[in-house]
């Protein structure tokens, strides 16, 4: 496999694949890399991480993203808001969607292409809360710590969440609540159950933040991408500022962190529930594809992501993000000197903002032809 890291204008062998070339694994069996999917981006589960690998391989291959007209969000609290969203440009349809959106799947599928793979990722309830109201400052909202927050959760959530309409949320399975389950419904447990069915039913692979590298050598396997594609640098990973640090994150190794946890995870049960059924799911597909496989593609993968970091990267700098949310910021990359305009490493190293914004722009000046 040439895994020499390229630049799209450098000489014919460093440029990246055509999207329909086909692709040999090394099991010898031989697929043509799929281009359409549905990424549900669920908030704090590493998303950024994974939506890098989806806007590098869209933009690379110049599919069309469906991507907010403005900001972030595709908009649509309890329906998909078409408005909310840039046209496709004439001829085109939608390949990618991979920013924030709820997950209105009838929607999706009628406007996605037929053979579009529905993808998600989720993270083990009590550290995805916690991650959560830290990023989101929810003590501002429901006025108390995280731990005072979970000794009497219901009480915090009714006072000031339960009747507030919004496309953000975090008061109770928060996952769930991206996935497109009705916080009305967080109560009945028949109803959650059958959300999870639904959601087993429509999602092709259901990744775990806390399995990363499997889930992404899983959706290597399911899209049939190489693994150059699933390269991937971390992204919002926080960095505590200013003596706060540490509020509202969830500690261990302490009998009071696992007690937190617990009940963290008692207060989200649907997420609880969710994860467990995903993450059995998740090993049964492991076991599928061969311990020995997985763990030989991952030790590859942490060879070549090195050496893309090496190659590209410099270092790291910190965004503050203190001014909304708290005494925290974000580490992001430093491009190597010499290396600005090679894209493989641009791209590597966008932060979602700047890839948003990009691929808006991009998109832009697509529709005016
Ligand atoms: N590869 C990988 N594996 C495990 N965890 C990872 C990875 N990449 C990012 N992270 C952690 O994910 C959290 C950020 O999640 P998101 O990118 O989904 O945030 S956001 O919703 O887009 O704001 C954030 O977690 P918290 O620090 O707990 O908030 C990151 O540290």
């Amino acid at each position: 496999m040439d895994t020499r890291i390229g630049d799209q204008k450098g000489s014919p062998e460093m440029a990246p694949k055509r999207v329909s070339e086909s692709v040999t694994s090394q099991t010898g069996t031989t697929c043509t890399p799929a281009r359409d999917v549905v990424y549900i981006k669920v908030h704090k589960t590493a998303s950024s991480t994974l939506q890098n690998i989806f806007y590098r391989f869209g933009d690379e291959k110049d599919l069309t993203f469906m991507l907010p007209a403005n900001g972030f969000y595709v908009e649509g609290v309890d329906k998909f808001k078409p408005s909310g969203v840039l046209k496709p440009p004439p001829g085109k349809q939608y390949n990618i969607l991979a920013n924030h959106a709820r997950f209105f799947y009838e929607d999706f599928k009628k406007i996605m292409p037929a053979d579009t793979k529905f993808v998600t990722l989720i993270r083990e309830a009590a550290s995805h809360f916690s991650s959560v109201y830290s990023y989101r400052v929810l003590k501002r909202l429901y006025k108390v710590e995280l731990e005072g927050f979970s000794l009497n959760p219901k009480f915090y959530f009714e006072k000031y969440d339960l009747n507030r309409k919004g496309r953000v949320y975090g008061g109770r399975d928060p996952e769930l609540y991206d996935l497109g389950f009705d916080k009305k419904d967080m109560n009945s447990s028949t109803k959650v159950d059958n959300y999870i069915k639904f959601l087993d039913k429509k999602m092709d692979l259901v990744l775990l933040t806390e399995y990363f590298f499997e889930s992404v050598i899983l959706l290597k396997d399911l899209m049939c991408w190489d693994l150059q594609t699933i390269v991937h640098l971390n992204s919002k990973i926080r960095v505590p500022l200013g003596k706060e640090k540490g509020a509202n994150t969830l500690q261990t190794n302490s009998t009071k962190a696992d007690a937190l946890t617990n009940r963290l995870n008692k207060w989200n049960d649907g997420d609880f529930k969710m994860y467990d059924h995903f993450n059995r799911t998740l090993w049964k597909k492991i076991e599928a594809y061969g311990r020995d496989r997985m763990e030989s593609e991952i030790a590859e993968l942490k060879d070549l992501t090195q050496r893309y970091e090496d190659e590209c990267m410099s270092g790291i700098k910190v965004r503050d993000i203190s001014y909304w949310s708290g005494p925290i910021g974000l580490k992001e990359y430093v491009i190597r000197k010499g290396k600005e305009q090679n894209m493989t490493c641009k791209r590597l190293g966008m932060s979602e903002p700047e890839f948003v914004d990009y691929l808006q722009k991009k998109h832009k000046t697509r529709l005016q032809g």
